[in-house]
């Protein structure tokens, strides 16, 4: 029997000599909840590559802010542990829709933790470096006070709260600053793809964040989730840098001019949610991804060689 381990080990076991917890694992899916979404896809391609099965739902399929939704498809699916990744990420629009930016961020979540709280199943959900206020010099660590700025930053720190609230074995992946090679939806393609045109691309030259390759942030997100952590973890590569350097860093490794970018003051971009002046996550747990640089090589890499055709 091949069973899947943390850091894409597997390992071969006489089926009697299989803990209980571990051969479930083997034969019961992972649900993964808002999958049609960047890391919801990014999990689903992921966990097949490392033969981890997975039942992968979009909204249609489960509704997280409903409790019928989630009952019926606990029962159905029996998994041995839920992984949300639903989520309302449009910062600015939360401004103006608190209303639905708190149901999709903060009761999904809870009436997921509750239901897999009443299953004693593990269940992960990722929150983000938006809960800070950017008042600090020195990088966040899962230990630091939140003080969201803003709406979506807000319903952040209420889903972690209200999730470990009901399901304090639950495992809170902070994070930020997605960037992908699989999709269009994010901010280093976005500033390559400018480049490429010959445009000049705009970018803020006072915000500092830890930029998180979405590959490597699944891989590790899911070692933790098999190796039953607990509780917040920060999860990013490792390193920070402006979105203007991000921008300059990506494009230089495109091939293409850096001088491309036109730094400008985030103010600048005369946005509705306020943004930290630096939200750079660590992690005191001792959890370190490879640097952002790395990660960067490889994302520039496959874009280029595995351009997407827009959907
Ligand atoms: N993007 C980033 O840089 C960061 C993201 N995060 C967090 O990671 C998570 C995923 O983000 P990301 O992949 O970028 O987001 P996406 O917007 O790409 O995907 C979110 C998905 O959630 C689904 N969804 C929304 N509400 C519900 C619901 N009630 N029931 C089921 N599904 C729902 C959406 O479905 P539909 O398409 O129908 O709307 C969408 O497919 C979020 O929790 C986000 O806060 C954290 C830090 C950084
Ligand atoms: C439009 C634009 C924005 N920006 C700035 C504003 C913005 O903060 C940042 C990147 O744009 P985004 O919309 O991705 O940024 P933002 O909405 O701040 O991204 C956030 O998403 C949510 C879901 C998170 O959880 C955070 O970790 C973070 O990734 O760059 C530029 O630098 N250049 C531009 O051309």
């Amino acid at each position: 029997m091949l069973l899947p381990m943390t850091n894409n080990k597997t390992w071969n076991m006489r089926p009697d000599f299989v803990p209980d917890h571990i051969s479930e694992r083997a034969i019961r899916p992972l649900l993964i909840a808002g999958a049609h979404g960047t890391l919801g896809r990014a999990l689903e391609r992921i966990c097949h590559t490392r033969g981890l099965v997975a039942v992968a739902m979009g909204r249609a399929e489960l509704d997280i802010t409903s409790p019928v939704s989630v009952e019926n498809v606990l029962d159905k699916v029996r998994p041995w542990a839920v992984v949300n990744v639903a989520g309302y990420v449009r910062v600015d629009a939360a401004e103006t829709d608190a209303g639905q930016c708190f149901s999709e961020n903060a009761t999904g979540p809870s009436v997921l933790a509750t239901a897999c709280a009443a299953r004693q199943l593990p269940f992960l959900t990722f929150s983000s470096d938006l809960v800070f206020d950017g008042e600090q010099d020195e990088p966040y660590t899962e230990s630091s006070k939140p003080n969201p700025l803003n709406v979506y930053g807000r319903s952040k720190l209420a889903a972690e709260q209200r999730v470990l609230a009901v399901h304090p074995q639950a495992l809170v992946v902070r994070t930020s600053a997605f960037f992908s090679s699989w999709d269009e939806f994010n901010f280093v393609h976005f500033a390559v793809q400018a480049a490429r045109r010959g445009e000049q691309f705009e970018a803020a030259d006072d915000v500092r964040i830890s930029p998180t390759f979405v590959p490597d942030l699944v891989n590790a997100s899911l070692d933790l989730l098999l190796d039953d952590a607990a509780g917040i973890w920060h999860v990013t590569n490792h390193g920070s840098c402006t979105w203007a350097e991000l921008a300059r860093m990506a494009i230089a490794r495109a091939g293409l001019s850096p001088d491309l970018v036109v730094p400008r003051p985030m103010a600048g971009f005369g946005l509705a949610a306020a943004r930290p002046r630096q939200s750079v996550l660590v992690s005191e747990k001792g959890i370190v991804l490879r640097s952002l640089e790395h990660a960067l090589d490889q994302c520039v890499r496959e874009m280029e060689h595995h351009p997407i055709v827009a959907g």
